[in-house]
């Protein structure tokens, strides 16, 4: 497979897009389609891959898709994938609530790339997990649950964004997608 100098990063949300492209900095460049791709029902990884085969199959050529996930730990890691409907259905407060009867608030943020060479090909991942608290909202409600996840007294919505894209799951995930990324130009040249 030839070193991707460019991706095609398929997402509907504005904000993964501006983070993605904070984090890579001038490295590669983002280019990005807001396609509508179904998602499927499993687990974070299985839905990652599935997610950047129907883009690549929908584009006709290589994808980076991205699928995050929030795992509360008392609820054995639900939302998990399907922290969106929940986080639409229930807001930042009915969050907290379903986590109101337990002791244990701690949470983790999951970040899982795909990166998908075209249609047929199998996607290769990339995550990242960030483990945090949820607690009541604290900061601008700008992007998602950023005010409930609070990492070491701060939550993601009260830290400016360099600071958040230094310990996010979605930083950690870009650190090993961009290592692979290094590697198959080392392959190369
Ligand atoms: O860093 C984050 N901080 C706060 N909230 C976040 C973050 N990252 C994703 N989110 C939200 C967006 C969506 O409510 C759910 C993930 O769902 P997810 O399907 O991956 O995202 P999406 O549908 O908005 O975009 P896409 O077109 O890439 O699928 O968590
Ligand atoms: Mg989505």
């Amino acid at each position: 497979m030839s070193f991707p100098k460019k991706l095609n990063f398929i997402t509907g949300n504005r904000n993964k897009l501006a983070e993605v492209r904070a984090i890579i900095g001038n490295g590669v460049e983002i280019e990005s389609q807001a396609i509508d791709v179904p998602e499927i029902q499993g687990t974070s990884e299985e839905i990652a891959k599935e997610k950047s085969r129907r883009a690549a199959e929908a584009i006709g050529g290589p994808v980076l898709t991205e699928d995050t996930a929030l795992e509360f730990h008392a609820l054995r890691g639900l939302p998990g994938p399907y922290i969106k409907h929940f986080l639409e259905a229930l807001g930042h407060e009915g969050l907290n609530k379903m986590l109101d009867s337990f002791d244990d608030r701690t949470a983790e943020a999951v970040c899982t790339f795909a990166f998908c060479s075209g249609p047929g090909a199998e996607p290769i991942l990339f995550q990242g997990r960030t483990e945090g608290v949820i607690v009541r909202a604290r900061g601008p409600a700008k992007f998602g649950w950023d005010p409930i996840f609070e990492y070491q007294g701060k939550t993601y919505a009260e830290m400016d964004k360099e600071e958040k894209n230094r310990i996010s799951h979605r930083y950690k995930a870009l650190v090993k997608l961009q290592s692979w990324l290094a590697e198959e130009h080392e392959r190369e040249v």
